[in-house]
Formats: C-alpha cells, structure tokens, sequence
C-alpha cells in the first residue's frame, strides 16, 4: 500500500491551496494512501501572549510547562485540528482527527525534562489504528502530542515536523512533504533543490538553519535514514522545494 505522509505547518494550515486538495484526490484515485500531521505552533503562541503565558522556544523547540502544555493541547486538538478536519471535509475528502490517546496512538519520552520541560520525542506509534482507518478510506489527521508511556494522562508536546517523519517511518511511507511557509531550505541566497546529510553540519556551522527549521531539517534527514525513499520540504505540493538526500539515495 503506498503511503504518502504530509504535514502541514502553522502557516500553511489555514492557506490550503484548491491544488493541494486536487492532489489528495489525484493520489487516492491513484491508490495511494494519505496521513496528514499538523502543527500550529504559531496559534499556540498566539494564546499564549492573549493569556499572558511567557513563551520560551530553545532549538527551534517550545520549552513546555504545565500551564503552557493545556494551552497547546486546547489550541492544536481544539482548534487548528478541527479546522483542517473541516477543510477536507469541504473538498470531498474524507477525514478523521486523531491525537496521541486515540488507540494509543503516540507515546513519547521526554527530549530532556531539565532542558524543555514537557517535551517528548515520538517512543512508538500505534500503526494498527492508522491502518485501519486508511483500509476504511480516511484520511488521518493526527496532532503532534504523545502520551508519556507507561501512562494514560501525561500528556508531552512534541514537534510536529519530529511526528511526521516518525509516522511516515512507521508506515514506510513511500514520500514524506513537509509543507511550510518557505519554497525549501535557502542557502547563501539560493534554495537548494537538495539537501544532503553531510552538507547540514555546514549549514549548521554557516547559522543558515535557525528556529523552527533546525528541528525541521533534523526529523527529516531522521525519515531519510529511516528508508522513507522521498522526503521534501516546500510551501506548495507543486513546488520542487529541497529534497533531503541520504548517504545512498540518488
Ligand atoms: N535556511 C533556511 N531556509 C528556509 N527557511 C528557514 C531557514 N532557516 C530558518 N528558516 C525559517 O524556518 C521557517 C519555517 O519553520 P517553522 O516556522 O517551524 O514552520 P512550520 O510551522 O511550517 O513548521 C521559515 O519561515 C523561515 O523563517
Ligand atoms: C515541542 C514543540 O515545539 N511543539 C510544537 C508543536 C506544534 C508545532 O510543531 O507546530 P508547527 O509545525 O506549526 O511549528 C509547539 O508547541 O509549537
């Protein structure tokens, strides 16, 4: 069963495109399967400021208190998940919203409780549910929360570019976009159509990967090593963007 994993950024989740769902319906009738993955950190921070909440991101990463994680649970299961739920939906795709408690879906460890506070990184996905529902023809629509494992409510945030390329591990999807509000990965002024494993350390040490792109940039080289064979990060599913490229793939 090909399976193709999308994730859709904070930005990009309130500008799907007619293309983008045109896609979908292209790829299906062609047989593939596809699981989408939402951020929506921006609306997280946007709460945040109305509630007077300090926002504190370390590594492209948003350092996550008690009080900052029921902020992030509300806003990304509450609202940004129902919204893109709604939008397929609107375009004749049938979808279905999960989070990490739904068939125990995602359980997670702790990044580094000193450094992040709740802060998780992806233990094991629950692939059985996803199957299911894709078997059935829906589209999953998963929100980028773990369970802590061994427990039923302690809840941990984690990036939703790092739950994508889990998932599409985890499915051995045949392609993994990461749909952002940039064309791709930029470089010394240009945008790289590639981007390989041994060129991140230069970009690192140049400081032309900052914020949200360095965990971006990480998870996805993470899904390339992983065996998922086309990992790319762009803006538009039309548009090339850069293409992560691992030690063997051509
Ligand atoms: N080298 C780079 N190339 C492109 N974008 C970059 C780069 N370094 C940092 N960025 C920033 O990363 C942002 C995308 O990451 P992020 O804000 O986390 O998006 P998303 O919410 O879609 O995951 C871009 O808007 C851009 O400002
Ligand atoms: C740990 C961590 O940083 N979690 C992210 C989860 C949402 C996310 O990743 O949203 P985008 O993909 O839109 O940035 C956050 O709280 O913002």
């Amino acid at each position: 069963m090909g399976i193709i994993v999308i994730k859709i950024g904070g930005v990009a989740s309130h500008q799907l495109s007619a293309f983008f769902f045109q896609q979908l319906k292209n790829w299906r009738q062609a047989g593939k399967k596809i699981v989408l993955i939402h951020g929506g950190g921006r609306y997280v921070s946007e709460m945040l400021e109305k509630l007077q909440i300090p926002i504190q991101k370390k590594d492209g990463l948003r350092v996550t208190t008690k009080e900052t994680l029921e902020v992030t649970k509300m806003v990304l299961i509450g609202q940004v998940q129902p919204c893109i739920t709604s939008f397929l939906q609107a375009n004749q795709l049938p979808a279905i919203g999960l989070n990490a408690s739904d068939g125990h879906l995602l359980t997670g460890k702790f990044l580094s409780k000193e450094t992040y506070g709740l802060v998780g990184k992806v233990a094991a996905v629950q692939t059985d549910v996803l199957h299911d529902l894709l078997e059935k023809d829906y589209i999953p629509v998963i929100a980028p929360l773990g369970l802590l494992e061994k427990t039923e409510d302690q809840w941990l945030n984690i990036n939703a570019d790092a739950v994508a390329c889990e998932v599409a591990a985890a499915l051995k999807a045949e392609a993994l976009y990461l749909l952002t509000d940039v064309p791709g990965i930029q470089h010394q002024n240009k945008w790289l159509e590639e981007l390989s494993i041994h060129q991140i350390e230069g970009l690192k040490q140049a400081e032309s990967l900052s914020g949200g792109m360095l965990p971006k940039v990480e998870s996805a080289m993470q899904a390339v090593l992983s065996g998922v064979k086309q990992v790319i990060i762009t803006n538009e599913l039309e548009n090339q963007g850069t293409r992560m490229k691992g030690v063997t793939a051509g």
